[in-house]
């Protein structure tokens, strides 16, 4: 059950004479997710019902938000399908509720797929590159954004310290060689940009092969494009063990280059890409297992999973 802070119906309509979205008919906690507090919100108004999503922001302060929620602003203003953050009638989409910040934001269509298929794969890559390209004009529009890399370079190689003395040795040794390897790797000529940093299964919505929306821009940051796609393509396109399952891997990367054509360094680069892609994974689910967040983490993630496909990966990286 992923609501950490609680928001009765008297507190949520006070809140909402800010808005005019009309009167409160229905707040419903979300059990899904592992980070925030969501609640589905609807409300009536002349006549009409609309469904909202209510997050409250447990991890962020107030002055970290406006990055993400001007970020979707921008990418749902230029056709990227993904949640639009609702202001009140000051024109401000992020307020204090019950403590935390809160922001209301519209609510997709769809549910998230446990099994891609490889046109869903092929839509994932399709978005993902549009979403880099209309990035460009948001980083232009708002040089002014912070935008903070929460699970950057010196996040790795901070966790990779607190978690490398509980590892087995064999472990160790790959995080260490890993840590070795990134630090090594050079990443100058590799074009920077917005990426969403965490476009796992769960955090697209699709409507049967349609994309309902991509979610959860709450890790969204500069950082390398290709990155970017080498962290969904290791979610969306691997088998159980963790290998790449090469049409699903095909049908993304093509789709991708199809939008936004990788240059020479990042085809260059991305056996690399995908390696550090899986270390950053395996070190925050390492993280989470190591030390636990009390009442807070509702959903285990698997770490050996990702050790699996770094391992993979380091194989296929060393094997071109
Ligand atoms: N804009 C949205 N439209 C529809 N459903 C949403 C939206 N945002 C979140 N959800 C639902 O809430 C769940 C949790 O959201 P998510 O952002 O992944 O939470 P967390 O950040 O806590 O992991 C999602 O799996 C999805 O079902
Ligand atoms: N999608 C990730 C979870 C999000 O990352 P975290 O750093 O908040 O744990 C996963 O499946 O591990």
């Amino acid at each position: 059950m992923s609501v950490f802070t609680s928001v009765s119906i008297p507190q949520l309509q006070t809140w909402l004479q800010d808005y005019a979205i009309g009167e409160l008919v229905e707040l419903k906690g979300i059990s899904s997710g592992i980070t925030n507090t969501n609640y589905f919100v609807t409300t009536q108004h002349n006549g009409t019902q609309n469904k909202f999503v209510l997050t409250l922001f447990e991890h962020n302060t107030l002055e970290e938000l406006p990055y993400f929620i001007d970020l979707m602003s921008h990418l749902a203003a230029h056709g990227i399908p993904c949640p639009k953050p609702i202001a009140d009638k000051s024109g401000n989409s992020l307020h204090m509720l019950n403590g935390k910040p809160a922001a209301l934001i519209s609510c997709l269509n769809g549910g998230d797929i446990e099994a891609p298929n490889v046109q869903q794969c092929a839509a994932v890559g399709t978005v993902l590159a549009k979403m880099h390209i209309a990035g460009q004009s948001f980083e232009a529009e708002f040089p002014q954004h912070d935008s903070h890399n929460q699970r950057g370079m010196d996040w790795r190689v901070k966790t990779a310290t607190q978690v490398l003395p509980h590892l087995p040795a064999a472990d160790q040794q790959l995080l260490n060689e890993t840590l070795a390897f990134q630090a090594e790797l050079d990443t100058a000529e590799l074009p920077m940009g917005v990426i969403h940093a965490d476009l796992f299964r769960d955090n697209v919505l699709f409507d049967g092969n349609e994309i309902g929306g991509l979610i959860d821009f709450y890790y969204a940051c500069h950082d390398l494009l290709a990155y970017d796609l080498a962290i969904a393509v290791n979610d969306w396109c691997v088998n159980a063990d963790g290998s790449l399952d090469t049409p699903r891997l095909e049908a993304m990367f093509n789709a991708y280059q199809a939008v936004r054509p990788f240059t020479s360094a990042e085809h260059a680069a991305w056996p690399a890409l995908l390696r550090i892609a899986a270390l950053r994974f395996w070190l925050s689910r390492l993280y989470d297992q190591i030390y636990p967040q009390a009442g807070e983490l509702t959903h285990a993630k698997d770490p050996n999973h990702f050790q699996r496909i770094l391992k993979l990966r380091t194989s296929l990286a060393k094997s071109k």
